[in-house]
């Protein structure tokens, strides 16, 4: 099994890096997120960058349709928009949203674990590691501004900033639902929740699979702030201004101390994790189990 698959490879081959921006944003100037004028959007077709370089900071917009769920493109769009921002010296934060109304990100795209083979799951899974560490281990302020529904590997994300801001819409829960998928949450997610949480919190919900709505979200410190949804983005740039008044080093270095330990421990077994995780997922069972699933969310509609 071919488990050197290299994720920068695979960005050369997906897609040239800032291709113009499909959709309303293609060609024109908009306001940047922070109220600047004249600087021109980028991104990718599913990650919509609106800079604000005078202010130091950038919103990224996830935009994959329908639920924005982790496709290997999607995943691979989100480290090159994270890469061009963190090698430009203008930026010192970004603010990660969603475009797709009502949702945040349905996690882990279920077609990439479903029904495909091994080389396949090895990729895949690289990738969502990748995603994990560049976010979790990123030298910038990365704060996350969720308007929508927040399901496993898109909460993971959102656990790996360094502050999350939630849109007080009941409807809006959030959280690592693996088991309800008879999935296992893998020990990288599992920490990243337990130094959100604490472990007796991080314990319950990762065996019940839970989803939480705002307030308890805010109760269980999985996020930091719960504003009415038309304010998501305007509380998540007030609090980077706290962020951003920190000298840089000390902050960034501060970062690293809390957060390496818990990225070396995947770093440490990552080609082993991929394995394991191509075992678990090829296992006719556990196909079994996302095929039925992914059936129980078209017959929802039916
Ligand atoms: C050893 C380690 C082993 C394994 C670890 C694997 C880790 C996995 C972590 C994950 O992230 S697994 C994914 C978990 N995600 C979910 O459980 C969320 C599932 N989705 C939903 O609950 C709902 O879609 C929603 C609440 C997010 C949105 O609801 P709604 O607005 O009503 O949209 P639909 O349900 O109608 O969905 C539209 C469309 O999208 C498809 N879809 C939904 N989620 C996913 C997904 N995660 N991956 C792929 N596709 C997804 C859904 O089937 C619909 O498709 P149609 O073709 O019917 O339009």
């Amino acid at each position: 099994m071919a488990l050197a698959v290299g994720i920068r490879g695979l960005t050369r081959s997906l897609l040239r890096p800032w291709v113009r921006v499909p959709g309303p944003a293609r060609g024109r100037t908009e306001p940047a997120a922070g109220g600047g004028d004249g600087v021109r959007c980028f991104g990718s077709p599913r990650v919509l960058v609106e800079p604000d370089p005078a202010a130091g900071f950038a919103v990224m917009k996830m935009r994959n349709p329908p639920v924005n769920s982790l496709s290997l493109e999607f995943l691979t769009e989100l480290l090159i928009s994270l890469e061009k921002l963190e090698s430009d010296k203008a930026f010192h934060a970004i603010i990660l949203t969603s475009d797709c109304p009502g949702i945040f990100s349905a996690g882990l795209d279920l077609m990439e674990m479903c029904g495909r083979d091994p080389t396949h799951y090895a990729e895949y899974w690289k990738a969502v590691q990748e995603l994990w560490l560049r976010f979790y281990l990123s030298h910038l302020v990365v704060i996350s501004a969720i308007n929508g529904v927040n399901a496993a590997g898109g909460c993971l994300l959102a656990l790996s900033c360094d502050y999350r801001v939630l849109a007080d819409n009941p409807k809006y829960a959030m959280g690592l639902n693996e088991t309800l998928l008879g999935i296992i949450a893998p020990f990288w997610f599992k920490d990243t929740l337990v130094n959100t949480v604490g472990h007796r919190t991080a314990e319950r919900a990762l065996q019940l699979g839970l989803l939480f709505p705002p307030a308890e979200a805010l109760q269980v410190g999985m996020v930091d702030k719960v504003v009415p949804e038309d304010q998501v983005l305007s509380a998540a740039r007030s609090e980077l201004a706290q962020w951003l008044a920190i000298p840089g080093h000390a902050r960034q270095l501060t970062k690293s101390l809390m957060r390496k330990p818990t990225a070396d421990r995947l770093l440490k077994e990552r080609d082993a994790d991929i394995q394991n995780f191509v075992r678990f997922i090829s296992r006719d069972a556990i196909q079994k189990a996302l095929r039925v699933y992914l059936e129980k969310l078209k017959q929802k509609k039916t």
